[in-house]
């Protein structure tokens, strides 16, 4: 991950603190703000360590279907912010928890999948369980029980291997258990009562929940897991074992806060009395359940709870009271459905608008590159043809231009002084017409072999035009000068010609202009052109100096 702004880590650090406070909406405005703040940087990191907080936060807050947008924004931040698996995969864990638990499990997939698929690579095994939590729990919802229940169980096998591991890993896997069980009871629920399979799954989520009993779980899910357990056995019928948990639940219950699980306890009361025929005190039991779970706004078991408490009534004759209740549960269930539709198409909408800005972004990012591309093939060109411009073909040395822009940067006053070598081959005329321009040439390409490897990098060995080669040798003394094309002249004169040919033999006559600070270039060549003169008329074979 890359490192996010030290703003955007303060302002989700004192949000936190806001939170602590239970100031939520100050928490919420500064985390929006801050927000705005790091996309306008750029800084994907702090983005979305923001947009994170921010999300955990509305989810805490029951804002669950407000926490989807800022969950998918928050996981393109980390995208682009090359954040771990650990922290991409907690959060599509979270999506697809968040997606759920508002009744959308098909839009929940596509998160389940990439978190099953980021937590091959999790390094965190309590983010890695909580990430198969996820993906299990979709699976349940959407009535792939098998594949949920193989998952539950890779789960509980790899928080028993990681036991010694933390408190964290291991209230992971009793969670897993508890859902295990919810899978078994979901599953269960769709089998017809006389199917033998239904009393098997049943039998295992009892197994299953007094398992998670032996993991270290909140009290709530304790008390849970134990409700899970009477209401399998309300389902198998066990009438009389269901009761008597029922009853050793009575004093937990009544301490717990959670009214929720209180209003559970009595609606499985309820069923128990309907299942012994008793409809008047199942009646009763059923209109306190639902008013206990009206008191919290608790809604998702009530329709269910209307239509036994409509069964109990019209069992015991009181019509209108039945089809009170069944009005009501039918009201219920409309009104839930068209919520579920509006809730849908905010998603759908919030997961569009994500993908306009993906498309968006990529579209630049594909733009830049293309952009990037052609600069760089121009680049490439311009410089290709640059040193073509600058370059001899036959013998690799620079040119004539090459030696102008030397020209320009010794012609400036820079107290440096330098020597120019005219060099010339001897009777290539010669050469050309007994051997052919083909040896020509390829005496040429040893005489500029010859001076590239003969001259420090430094000096700058160019061909004048013909047969005629220049050197600059920048900070040397015409002695030492000298001393450089008389060896020039050495080594040209000794090159092995006959591996270019039989009989083959080239001299060089040298021209040097010493010590020369700083001066007009031409002028320095044209008095390195008497003296090569000079070494002509001497003989050639020979170097000759000025001021001599
Ligand atoms: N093979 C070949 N010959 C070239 C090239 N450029 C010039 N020449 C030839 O070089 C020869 C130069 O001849 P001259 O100027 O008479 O001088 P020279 O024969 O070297 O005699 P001196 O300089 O007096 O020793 C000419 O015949 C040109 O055609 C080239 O690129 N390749």
């Amino acid at each position: 991950m890359r490192q996010a702004s030290v703003e955007a880590a303060t302002a989700r650090d004192t949000a936190a603190a806001l939170m602590c406070d239970l100031q939520f909406a100050a928490a919420d405005e500064l985390l929006r703000g801050a927000a705005q703040q790091a996309r306008a940087a750029d800084d994907a990191a702090g983005l979305y360590l923001i947009l994170q907080a921010r999300a955990e936060m509305l989810r805490g807050q029951e804002q669950r279907v407000e926490a989807v947008p800022v969950f998918l924004e928050a996981v393109a931040a980390c995208r682009r912010a090359q954040g771990s698996a650990d922290e991409l995969g907690r959060l599509e864990a979270s999506i697809a928890f968040t997606l759920v638990n508002i009744g959308l499990p098909d839009e929940a997939t596509e998160h389940a999948a990439a978190a099953l698929e980021l937590s091959e690579s999790m390094t965190r095994l309590d983010e890695r369980v909580r990430a198969l939590n996820a993906v299990a729990l979709t699976n349940t919802r959407l009535g792939h029980f098998s594949s949920a229940r193989s998952l539950y169980s890779q789960i509980v096998r790899e928080g028993r291997v990681a036991r010694g591991g933390g408190g964290a890993t291991a209230g992971e896997r009793g969670r897993a258990m508890i859902n295990l069980g919810v899978c078994l009871n979901d599953e269960a629920r769709t089998l017809e009562p006389d199917d033998p399979r239904r009393g098997r799954l049943l039998r295992r989520q009892i197994r299953c929940n007094r398992a998670a009993l032996t993991a270290p779980l909140r009290p709530g899910n304790g008390l849970a897991a134990l409700l899970n357990t009477t209401d399998a056995l309300v389902m198998l019928a066990r009438l009389d074992d269901a009761s008597q948990q029922l009853a050793a639940l009575e004093r937990p219950l009544q301490d717990c806060a959670d009214t929720e699980l209180r209003a559970f306890a009595t609606g499985l009361a309820a069923r128990i009395s309907m299942g012994r025929g008793d409809c008047d005190t199942a009646a009763t039991l059923f209109t306190r359940a639902i008013a206990q779970f009206d008191a919290v706004d608790s809604q998702d078991e009530v329709p269910m709870l209307l239509e036994a408490l409509s069964q109990a009534e019209e069992a015991r004759g009181h019509l209108p009271a039945a089809l009170a209740a069944e009005r009501r549960a039918s009201a219920m269930q409309r009104a839930r459905a068209k919520a579920l539709a509006e809730t849908r198409l905010r998603v759908l909408e919030a997961r569009y608008e994500r993908e306009l800005a993906r498309r968006s972004a990529e579209a630049q990012r594909t733009m830049e590159a293309r952009v990037e591309q052609q600069r760089a093939q121009l680049n490439a060109q311009t410089e290709a043809l640059s040193h073509a411009a600058r370059t001899d073909p036959l013998t690799g040395l620079g040119n004539r231009r090459v030696l102008e822009e030397v020209a320009t940067v010794l012609g400036a006053p820079s107290g440096v002084p330098f020597s120019v070598a005219l060099i010339d081959v001897d009777h290539f005329k010669h050469i050309n017409d007994r051997f052919s321009h083909g040896v020509g040439d390829r005496v040429l390409r040893a005489i500029a072999d010859v001076l590239r490897e003969n001259c420090r990098p430094t000096d700058v060995a160019t061909r004048y035009g013909g047969e005629e080669f220049v050197v600059v040798l920048p900070g040397m003394a015409r002695d030492v000068a000298e001393r450089v094309c008389e060896r020039l002249r050495g080594r040209i004169e000794d090159f092995d010609w006959a591996s270019i040919g039989e009989g083959i033999r080239a001299t060089v006559s040298i021209g040097l202009s010493g010590d020369v600070c700083p001066a007009d270039l031409t002028a320095v060549l044209a008095r390195a052109d008497g003296c090569l003169y000079a070494a002509k008329n001497a003989g050639r074979n020979r170097v000759r100096t000025d001021e001599r």
